[in-house]
């Protein structure tokens, strides 16, 4: 079996021009730029590269960004103030705190603290209970990406059984969520599963979301799953996903590389969620077929 390996940069750059024309419309239309404000705390590398691609994307797609980079040891009532100015400012439609946070900052303050009607990220509990209970909301960004990725993939993914490995807040359980919307049959799998390997093989689509390098085999995927790896460790061989990738292609029908599947339709869908909070708030029509 020759796997499709699914191309996830080509997938977001197209997106991203999507954004980008129904931008230039919200402009046009309002005579302002949908606004996003991204917080970055500290200096961490790879954090660093992905707030500043956030940047040049936000540029991009015509919309106007407001970056605050702030010290390591900026205080936890020092974030809050910052977030509680984003909240009140009427130019800005999406605010991101980067994650992971400092020690000393508890993030779930910070994400409680943004109002929910500008939490692009969708990691606000009234974000995540909008999406439990079939409201509009906010969707965080790498599960969208992955259920746009499976739909281009797999068209209507009714009845299909899906295994989601991972059970965080910001994938795994955002994830199970959006493929229950789907009517998959979902399965949650983390590090306390027993038969990993059973429970894997039983996937039409299995979403790796663990972080641990490689942990899924090929010789675990049923022949002609679609297989979505959201994991990017950095290990000694480089850059790895949470799916033996060399293993994996021969057993799936389809599967997302790491670098170039997933990462790029963070960013991509982070523009999409901007752009849709710029036109709520505004009370402006938008092409929802066209951003998904
Ligand atoms: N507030 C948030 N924090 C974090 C999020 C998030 O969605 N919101 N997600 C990740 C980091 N992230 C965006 O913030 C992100 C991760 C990876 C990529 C990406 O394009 N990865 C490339 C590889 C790049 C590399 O070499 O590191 C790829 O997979 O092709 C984009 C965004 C955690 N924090
Ligand atoms: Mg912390």
């Amino acid at each position: 079996m020759t796997a499709d390996i699914i191309d996830g940069k080509a997938f977001a750059l197209g997106l991203r021009e999507r954004v980008g024309k129904q931008a230039a419309a919200f402009t046009a239309r309002t005579g302002r730029q949908p606004g996003l404000a991204v917080v970055l705390v500290g200096d961490d590398p790879a954090s660093s590269v992905y707030v500043r691609s956030k940047g040049k994307a936000t540029a991009a797609a015509g919309m106007q960004g407001f970056e605050h980079r702030l010290p390591a040891a900026t205080s936890q009532a020092d974030l809050i103030a910052l977030v509680d100015t984003l909240n009140a400012d009427p130019a800005v439609d999406g605010i991101l705190v980067q994650l992971p946070l400092p020690g000393h900052i508890d993030e779930r303050a910070i994400i409680t603290r943004i109002d929910p009607d500008k939490d692009v990220d969708g990691f606000h509990p009234v974000n995540a209970g909008r999406l439990a209970t079939g409201l509009d909301g906010f969707v965080p960004c790498t599960p969208l990406g992955c259920l746009m990725l499976l739909r281009h993939q797999l068209g209507d993914l009714s009845g299909k059984e899906a295994v989601v490995v991972g059970r965080s807040n910001i994938v795994g359980k955002p994830m199970a969520a959006l493929l229950v919307k789907e009517s998959c049959t979902v399965t949650v799998a983390h590090s306390r599963t027993h038969d990993l390997a059973g429970v894997i093989h039983r996937a039409d689509i299995v979403v790796a979301a663990v972080g641990v390098p490689r942990l899924v085999k090929g010789e675990w995927i049923k022949p002609g799953a679609v297989v979505i790896d959201v994991g990017i460790n950095r290990t000694e061989d480089g850059l790895v996903g949470d799916v033996d990738f060399d293993g994996a292609v021969s057993h799936t029908a389809a599967i997302t590389p790491v670098p170039g599947g997933v990462g790029p339709m963070t960013i991509a869908c982070l523009m999409r969620n901007t752009l849709v909070s710029a036109c709520r708030r505004e009370g402006v029509a938008y092409d929802a077929n066209a951003l998904g």
